[in-house]
């Protein structure tokens, strides 16, 4: 069962979910805008909200726009705090090598996440707790078939 999470809202294109049980919600451009291959444009919505005090939003790419055109988003994830009154706007960048890419205010451009968050109470400490883990990452546990190829073990 999907928890539903009031989410107050102002501005024209209330962002809608397009099937049961998606994560995100899609958001449109309100301008038009043309992005040149490899420019990036910070794009309006349109839409401001406020979100219940415990709770983040994310703005994230869509992947049909990736993968026909090659629009991500810079910041992704974009954080919205559930302080931020303002428009949301979704920075854009077209990766595409030769075609530009033309996005006409209502074009869905981006879906936005909301998700309830922890506020972490950082604790110093002299030494960490140690772990499985420990300090290895980028990579440490290899590739299928391949040898490590970083000299630093
Ligand atoms: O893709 C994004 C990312 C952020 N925001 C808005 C909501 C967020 O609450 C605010 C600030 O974002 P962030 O904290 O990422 O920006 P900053 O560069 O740290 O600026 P600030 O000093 O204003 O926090 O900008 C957007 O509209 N779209």
């Amino acid at each position: 069962m999907l928890q539903s999470v009031p989410v107050l809202i102002t501005g024209d294109h209330v962002p809608t979910y397009a099937h049961p049980g998606d994560a995100g919600a899609d958001l449109v451009a309100a301008e038009d805008v043309v992005l040149a291959p490899g420019e990036r444009a910070t794009v309006g919505t349109g839409v401001s909200i406020a979100l219940p005090e415990g709770y983040v939003a994310f703005v994230v790419p869509r992947s049909g726009l990736a993968a026909r055109h090659g629009i991500t988003i810079v910041n992704t994830p974009g954080t919205v705090d559930a302080g931020y009154r303002g428009e949301i706007r979704v920075i854009l960048l077209n990766t595409d090598r030769t075609e530009e890419y033309r996005i006409t205010a209502g074009d869905r451009i981006a879906q936005i996440v909301v998700l309830p968050v922890s506020r972490a109470q950082f604790v110093p400490v002299a030494t960490l707790p140690g772990s499985a883990r420990g300090e290895g990452g980028f990579g440490s546990t290899g590739y299928a078939g391949t040898a490590r190829k970083d000299s630093s073990s």
